[in-house]
């Protein structure tokens, strides 16, 4: 059986030239555009599976998924001290138990729990970006941890520089910085490059690794020990991990369940970038859409007032919001070639070979820009998502969250969180371009992090309130009010 069609390797190293490595969904969907919607490349010794279509993904990654649900062994998660994190767990009983501890707290009806919690945040949000609004990226980077930290640790940061959120945002900025499924491929391959001193050429991640693994032990074990003390101590409300200590704790000699809490507690955390990140995309879209964001404030303003800020209850009739979600998810999906996936097995797909121990990546990017589906790609238009009356269509843009049974487990939470602050930050704020000092408008090209996530680099924006005489004490009576 053939591999399935792809670029022709070099000798050794596999499909390494002209591959964009600071924006590998680019090369990739090239890939997509000469070979079709399954790709075969390899880089050094791993055989790689690209998957470039959403027919293609669901037929794979979501039907077959016994086959697809492994990740691929990442020798570089060792060395950084990541191998606790369950996004890279292998597909065995340890991620299944991972899982099960995620699904507990973030199914669908339990993530109802949180969403007092998340309007809080949400209003803490409006409060900073009021008080602060050139910081917006901070605000934006405390709402997400504020609730991540709540619904697993019980945890309420402080609004500024807060210790244990300084200790875990340098421990995953590393992690992103420096765990490439590309760069692993090449450590992956050649194992011993791992053995050299770190002075060496291309070792980078070798000097990153000793920061790395010190800042991942505080990650894994500060929280926790607080989430413990509270416990002891009686004051503690429920979190995903007091609810978990106290159904599996007791029963646990071996200390395996607890240790599994921890780790798992502490790869919610990852989450929060993603949804971080999402923010960002929106408010660029905000920025360089003033026509989106005037339709969905129109919207706001008749359903629900200017006497009030939205809550949940306002959701069903503001569709208009959830298509504004929906495309920020397929303009810039923040996640652009997926998670990886592993073939567990081989398989065989339409004619063609797939490799036991292949990486699988979902092409995510090029699914969210496929031209027929998505016409002017490139543009933010939300109106894709609305049928003739206004109501929301069946694409719900879901495979942002990935596929199969490594679908994402926080996407219930992260919907929520990104709902209410966004609908809140529309009904309050307006985002516009910079000015300059004659007044003009500051215009700019947006340019991205690059890694296995990405996000908006900063740029120049304005956000002032959008009600007449807004202030501080203006905005905590409206909040009042929307209690
Ligand atoms: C906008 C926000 C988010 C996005 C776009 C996102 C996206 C993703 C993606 C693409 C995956 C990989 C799925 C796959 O392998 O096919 C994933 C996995 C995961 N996500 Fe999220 N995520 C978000 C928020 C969250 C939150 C808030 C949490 C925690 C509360 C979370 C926890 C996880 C975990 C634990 C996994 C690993 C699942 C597994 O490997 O079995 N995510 N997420």
């Amino acid at each position: 059986m053939p591999l399935p069609p792809g670029p022709p390797p070099l000798p050794i190293v596999g499909n390494v030239r002209g591959f964009n490595v600071n924006a590998p969904w680019l090369t990739y969907t090239e890939w997509a555009a000469a070979y079709g919607d399954l790709v075969y490349s390899r880089l050094f010794n791993q055989d790689i599976i690209v998957v470039n279509s959403e027919e293609v993904a669901s037929a794979l990654l979501d039907q077959r998924s016994h086959i697809y649900s492994d990740r691929p062994e990442l020798v570089t998660n060792e060395l950084l001290g990541l191998s606790f994190n369950s996004v890279f767990l292998r597909y065995g009983p340890k991620w299944r138990f991972h899982r099960r501890l995620f699904h507990q707290v973030f199914k669908q009806d339990a993530a109802l729990s949180y969403r007092p919690m998340q309007l809080r945040k949400a209003h803490q949000l409006l409060r900073g970006l009021l008080e602060d609004p050139q910081d917006y990226e901070a605000h934006i980077r405390l709402h997400s941890s504020a609730i991540i930290l709540s619904a697993v640790y019980d945890y309420d940061p402080a609004p500024r520089e807060d210790p244990l959120i300084a200790v875990i945002e340098k421990a995953v900025t590393i992690a992103i910085e420096v765990q490439r499924p590309e760069v692993a491929a090449i450590f992956n391959t050649f194992p011993i490059l791992l053995s050299l001193p770190s002075w060496f050429p291309g070792l980078s991640i070798k000097r990153a690794a000793v920061e790395s693994r010190q800042y991942a032990t505080r990650w894994l074990n500060e929280p926790f020990q607080y989430a413990q003390d509270r416990m002891r101590a009686g004051t503690s409300a429920p979190s995903m991990v007091s609810d978990a200590l106290g159904k599996w704790d007791n029963n646990d000699d071996s200390g395996d369940a607890r240790k599994a809490i921890k780790e798992a507690a502490a790869t919610a955390f990852i989450g929060k970038l993603q949804t971080a990140s999402t923010m960002n995309v929106f408010v660029l879209a905000m920025v360089l859409y003033p026509e989106v964001q005037e339709r969905a404030q129109a919207l706001i303003d008749s359903v629900v007032g200017t006497g009030r800020l939205p809550n949940f209850e306002d959701r069903a009739l503001l569709t208009y919001i959830d298509a504004i979600i929906r495309e920020t998810f397929r303009w810039h999906p923040i996640v652009p070639m997926g998670v990886p996936h592993a073939t567990y097995d081989e398989d065989v797909y339409e004619g063609y070979y797939i490799p036991k121990g292949a990486m699988v990546l979902p092409n995510v990017w090029a699914m969210t820009h496929n031209e027929e589906k998505y016409p002017n790609p490139d543009e933010f238009i939300p109106e894709r998502f609305l049928t003739a009356d206004g109501s929301l269509n069946d694409d719900t843009s879901n495979f942002a969250f990935g596929f199969g049974r490594r679908i994402c487990v926080g996407r219930h939470v992260a919907d929520a969180s990104l709902w209410s602050a966004m609908a809140l930050m529309l009904a309050v704020f307006r985002f516009t371009k910079a000015k300059d000092e004659e007044g003009n408008d500051i215009d700019f090209e947006p340019k991205w992090f690059a890694g296995l996530a990405t996000h908006p680099l900063p740029f120049p924006c304005s956000i002032t309130p959008r009600l007449e005489g807004m202030n501080m004490k203006k905005l905590n009576a409206l909040i009042e009010e929307s209690a």
